[in-house]
């Protein structure tokens, strides 16, 4: 990284920077990153808001741009300091095939590892995913798991395997020498599932729930727990991680961590309700509303229907057989990694986590009181 004489003018480059996770790393890091002199704002489509960010004291560059296309990404890591790469296909619903996961969060992760192996980049943080463990095709539980903990991480499904891929891909990079002969430091973070403004599934559960006379029907036990952490605890992990590389290089280089913070334990479903419920939802049901053998059924014909109508439309619910079988298997961590390596503490407390939420809920159209 810049000598001391340029330490405050660091030039940082964010991958999916306008995603649901990307904007609150954009904007965590014109909070609280005061080396910067350029923010690098790399996405397939940039957001209108982008424009607000121009006006302040930090260079903030919106590109255009395919994770893809290697020229294209070259052409953004030129130059930077550090790249914080959160672009990804984030889908479980079939929306994409899984060759296009794979180009994206696979061969669009080797793309940006070169860019920096070329450009001299020597720090690159890579948004993974709790996924890369677990919960696996056998269903076992990961219940307040570590790091450390051992688990049989076998996927089938093209998402998590596509994010086990890349984050093997960053891992190994590190200490590979970049332009200049000084070695690439990487890191890789795994949230769970991650919540706040933003979350569009959040958002398909409140207008499913509108829908429905404000009711939501319980389809998962409540006994399952689901780890769940805040966006701007995640964002600040990826700000502190950026910032910490350089110095802690020998520790940190080359390791996972969990993505963490105060949020309880809770089955997906009650979690949400967290938020939805002060917004007028009713989670109907103390136990799921039908037998599992129907869910199982009825998420098969989802997929059936999904794959029928594909030359015509795209059909693609939130139950199908993957994301029954996620919603259904514990999957909850417990490690204090990230504290005791780069010493991360989260922003946001839990009752602030869920304030914020809350009043993203409501402020959609139509909140019913
Ligand atoms: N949402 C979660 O619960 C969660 C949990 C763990 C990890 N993650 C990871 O966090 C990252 C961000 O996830 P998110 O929830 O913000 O998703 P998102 O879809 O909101 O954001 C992803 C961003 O990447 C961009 N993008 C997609 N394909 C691209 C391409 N080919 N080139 C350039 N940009 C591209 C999208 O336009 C979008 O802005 C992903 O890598 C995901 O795997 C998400
Ligand atoms: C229809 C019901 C069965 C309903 O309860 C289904 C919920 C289901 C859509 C979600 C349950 C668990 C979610 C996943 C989890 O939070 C972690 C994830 C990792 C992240 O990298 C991407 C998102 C996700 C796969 C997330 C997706 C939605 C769920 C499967």
């Amino acid at each position: 990284m810049a000598d001391s004489a340029q330490a405050q003018k660091l030039v940082y480059l964010v991958t999916g920077g306008c995603g649901f996770l990307g904007e609150h790393v954009v904007r965590m890091l014109l909070q609280r990153e005061p080396r910067l002199r350029e923010l690098r704002i790399f996405d397939l489509h940039l957001g209108p808001w982008l424009e607000e960010l121009k006006t302040g004291p930090v260079q903030v560059t919106a590109i255009q741009g395919d994770v893809t296309q290697a020229h294209e990404v070259a052409a953004a890591v030129a130059g930077a300091h550090v790249v914080i790469h959160t672009a990804g296909l984030v889908d479980v619903f079939g929306r994409a095939s899984p060759e296009t996961i794979h180009e994206v969060n696979v061969q669009g992760t080797q793309n940006v590892i070169e860019a920096c192996v070329q450009a001299g980049t020597q720090f690159l943080v890579y948004t993974s995913s709790m996924e890369v463990v677990g919960p696996n095709i056998k269903g076992h539980p990961f219940y307040r798991g570590n790091e450390d903990t051992p688990y049989e991480a076998i996927h089938r499904h093209p998402y998590p395997c596509s994010k086990a891929l890349a984050e093997r891909l960053v891992l190994e990079a590190n200490g590979r020498k970049v332009r200049g002969g000084l070695p690439l430091v990487t890191c890789a973070l795994r949230p769970t599932g991650i919540y706040g403004e933003g979350h569009q599934i959040m958002r398909d559960f409140y207008h499913q729930g509108l829908r429905l006379g404000g009711r939501l029907f319980r389809a998962v036990p409540a006994s399952v727990e689901h780890g769940r952490v805040y966006v701007g605890n995640v964002a600040w992990m990826h700000v502190l991680v950026a910032r910490e590389l350089e110095q802690r290089a020998a520790l940190m280089g080359g390791q996972v961590y969990f993505c963490y913070d105060k949020s309880p334990y809770k089955s997906y479903e009650d979690f949400n309700m967290e938020f939805l419920g002060p917004c007028g939802l009713r989670l109907v049901g103390t136990r799921p509303l039908l037998p599992y053998w129907l869910l199982v059924f009825l998420a098969a014909l989802n997929a059936l229907l999904q794959w029928l109508l594909r030359p015509l439309l795209l059909y693609a619910p939130l139950l199908n057989p993957y994301t029954l079988a996620v919603a259904n298997t514990t999957f909850t961590v417990s490690t204090n990694k990230a504290q005791r390596h780069f010493g991360y503490e989260p922003l946001f407390s839990w009752e602030d986590s869920r304030t914020r939420t809350i009043r993203w809920v409501q402020a959609m159209e139509g909140s019913v009181q």
